[in-house]
């Protein structure tokens, strides 16, 4: 089995985006990742067709949850911290930086659900957004496209976000739908590469559900055209007989594929579709498809989010955010924290927006003469300081 997934985590160089000076015009960041464990992470799920030993399973298992970078032992945390920090700085501290690379461009958001627009949470079906998360999501979609990519049911993401006229992408891409309005063709979109793996991601999830009930705290979720299979809640001694049972289910389904999230089994179809594909899906969906003039932005936390950092950098236009407080191997540009700060950061885009035209030009008040001025945007930190 392949899983470009999980493989392609680790093999991030720490290579430049066109547009976004800062992270490309540094030296190449040292990887953290010890070689052995990049190899054990680089086979993990390699070889379970025919029948990969349960401990690697569990390895990969304790490795990746969170997947964060263990330290190389040759740098205290701190300095380690500091290092990841200069490849991927804070998107909140380079915000004038990466609006300015906006000019003339339209910017597209992509957030990610799980850990980046929501915190994450024991209970998956209790991820609420926070009303005032809700509030700067909807302020964002009112001047830019924008599009929720996960890998939860879109129904059931939906019914966490509430917001009518944002593109929704579920199931890690595999059922998008959006808004005609924003569309070139004005008719919508509705996109399921993996329709015909309805009946058997069902009759999958069903299979889970009996398989894993004896284990205390296993919780399977219907991702419609994905099914995860839940480890937070699962004593560390109980993996292996989890993985086990999630093995000898996907045992009989040589159509089907095994990639991993934070705390979670993911099990879908081996088409070749995820989170990167949706966003090029959706970039062509919005007239964007071959064009200069657009800046798509994506925000995420997660391994799955990764497909479409790297569809940024090999596009050499706009940039991934990941979320994270700890260093991770990434294909994104920038970093924020927590979601707090997704939340500071679409306001701070708000905020600019408002301010600014199309042209770049920015219309401000100015109290203290009493008009309205015009200034460019790199402007505004000098008349601060005046
Ligand atoms: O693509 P995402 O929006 O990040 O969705 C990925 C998975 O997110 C959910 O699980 C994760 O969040 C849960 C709630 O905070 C947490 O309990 C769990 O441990 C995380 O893995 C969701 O439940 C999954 O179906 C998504 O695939």
């Amino acid at each position: 089995m392949t899983n470009q997934q999980n493989v392609m985590v680790l093999d991030v160089k720490s290579r430049g985006v066109r547009n976004v000076l800062p992270p490309s015009s540094l030296p190449v960041a040292k990887p953290f990742l010890p070689q052995d464990l990049k190899m054990l992470l680089v086979k993990r799920f390699e070889t379970e067709k025919g029948g990969a030993k349960i401990n690697v399973w569990v390895d990969s298992m304790r490795a990746s949850s969170p997947t964060r970078v263990k330290s190389t032992g040759s740098l205290p945390e701190t300095d380690e911290k500091s290092a990841w920090i200069v490849h991927h700085p804070s998107a909140l501290s380079m915000f004038e930086q990466i609006v300015a690379v906006s000019k003339g461009k339209q910017i597209v958001m992509f957030l990610d659900y799980d850990g980046t627009l929501s915190p994450i949470v024991e209970d998956p079906d209790q991820a609420f957004m926070p009303t005032e998360m809700r509030a700067a999501v909807r302020d964002v979609a009112r001047y830019f496209p924008t599009a929720i990519v996960t890998g939860r049911c879109r129904d059931k993401v939906y019914s966490f976000v509430k917001l009518a006229d944002l593109y929704y992408a579920g199931s890690h891409g595999m059922d998008i739908k959006g808004p005609s309005k924003r569309c070139k063709n004005k008719k919508g979109v509705l996109f399921q590469p993996a329709s015909e793996f309805l009946p058997m991601i069902d009759e999958v999830y069903k299979a889970l559900g009996e398989k894993t009930k004896s284990i205390p705290g296993a919780k399977v979720e219907n991702n419609k055209f994905c099914v995860s299979v839940h480890f937070r809640c699962v004593d560390e001694n109980s993996w292996a007989a989890l993985a086990e049972q999630v093995r000898s289910v996907l045992n009989e389904y040589p159509k089907l594929k095994l990639t991993q999230g934070r705390k979670v089994l993911e099990i879908r179809p081996t088409i070749k579709w995820d989170k990167g594909r949706a966003l090029e899906f959706l970039l062509e969906a919005l007239g964007y498809a071959n064009s200069n003039d657009v800046l798509p932005v994506y925000i995420g936390d997660d391994r799955t989010d990764e497909d479409a950092f790297k569809v940024l950098r090999d596009r050499g236009q706009g940039f991934g955010i990941l979320v994270s407080k700890v260093p991770k191997e990434t294909n994104a540009s920038y970093s924020l924290q927590e979601p707090s700060e997704v939340k500071e950061f679409l306001r701070r885009l708000v905020d600019w927006k408002k301010k600014t035209n199309k042209n770049g030009i920015c219309f401000m008040m100015q109290p203290r003469v009493d008009a309205v001025t015009c200034i460019w945007p790199g402007q505004l930190e000098l008349l601060d300081k005046i």
